[in-house]
């Protein structure tokens, strides 16, 4: 489980995130939604480690990352909006680098090596360097790095940002296994029809807090409207729906 206990960050004096609280369930996938600059990446960075917050705590299972990085890094796999890939390295010798690092050798780190390979699909990237790859390649040895020690956490901020529907497939797909597995799963995203296909719980975030919580269908329960994107709209921006004007009658 993530827990996020009234968070507040400021960047320059500007408040960004307002005592912000949410927690995210073991074996579900929960979708963190909000307009843009509502503060979704700076949420998940702190709760990566990579940013401070200026008060309140993180935890990602028992571990803060604010005093306990490496225990957090350890159960924590990350899909960021800044990927880095170390370009002059092969796909094999770059996650070869993450699985070391996260303390695997041998035996045990061919497995894991041979695992992620597998299940997302790399045997074509598998001895190239990643110097020129596409997004959607990039995104799968992304995928893969955030995979290689199978942490029990996943966070993933705008995972499928300019991939084809090939490369959606494969990480609905995956993010799929690794929901019955078990794992937690929170992932940012502005494309609605995804998120309500694959989001068991749906946060909305606005102006730093979060303004809505709940199932697709609860949402739509909530703001009484028909889809998420409209529920999204109603919470997010505070628009309620208006009933369509009858042919024949007023408007
Ligand atoms: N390092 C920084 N320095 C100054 N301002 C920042 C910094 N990081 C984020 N901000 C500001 O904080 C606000 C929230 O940014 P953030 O990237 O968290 O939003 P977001 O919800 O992820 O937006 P988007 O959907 O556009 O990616 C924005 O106004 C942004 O300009």
């Amino acid at each position: 489980m993530i827990r996020v206990e009234k968070i507040c960050k400021s960047f320059e004096g500007q408040p960004v995130l307002r005592d912000l609280s949410f927690d995210v369930p073991d074996g579900r996938i929960t979708a963190l939604l909000g307009a843009n600059g509502a503060g979704k990446t700076s949420c998940l960075r702190i709760v990566c480690g990579l940013l401070q917050a200026d008060s309140g705590r993180v935890l990602v299972g028992d571990a803060n990352p604010s005093t306990d990085p490496m225990a957090v890094r350890r159960q924590l796999g990350v899909v960021g909006d800044r990927e880095g890939l170390y370009e002059r390295l092969t796909v094999r010798e770059y996650l070869s680098v993450f699985a070391e690092m996260q303390g695997l050798s041998g035996a045990a780190l061919q497995e894991a090596l041979q695992a992620v390979r597998d299940e997302l699909e790399l045997d074509a990237l598998w001895n190239r360097r990643t110097k020129g790859f596409s997004q959607g390649e990039r995104m799968k040895v992304s995928l893969a790095r955030a995979l290689v020690h199978r942490p029990q956490h996943l966070i993933l901020d705008e995972p499928t940002r300019g991939l084809d529907v090939l490369a959606v497939r494969l990480l609905r797909k995956t993010l799929l296994r690794l929901r019955a597995a078990g794992t937690t799963i929170l992932f940012s995203s502005h494309v609605m029809p995804e998120v309500a296909e694959l989001s068991d719980r749906v946060l909305v975030m606005a102006a730093g807090q979060i303004v809505g919580a709940g199932t697709p269908g609860e949402l739509a329960a909530e703001t009484g409207c028909s889809s998420l994107e409209d529920s999204f709209v109603a919470l997010a921006y505070g628009q309620r729906p208006v009933a369509a004007p009858v042919e024949g009658e007023p408007a």
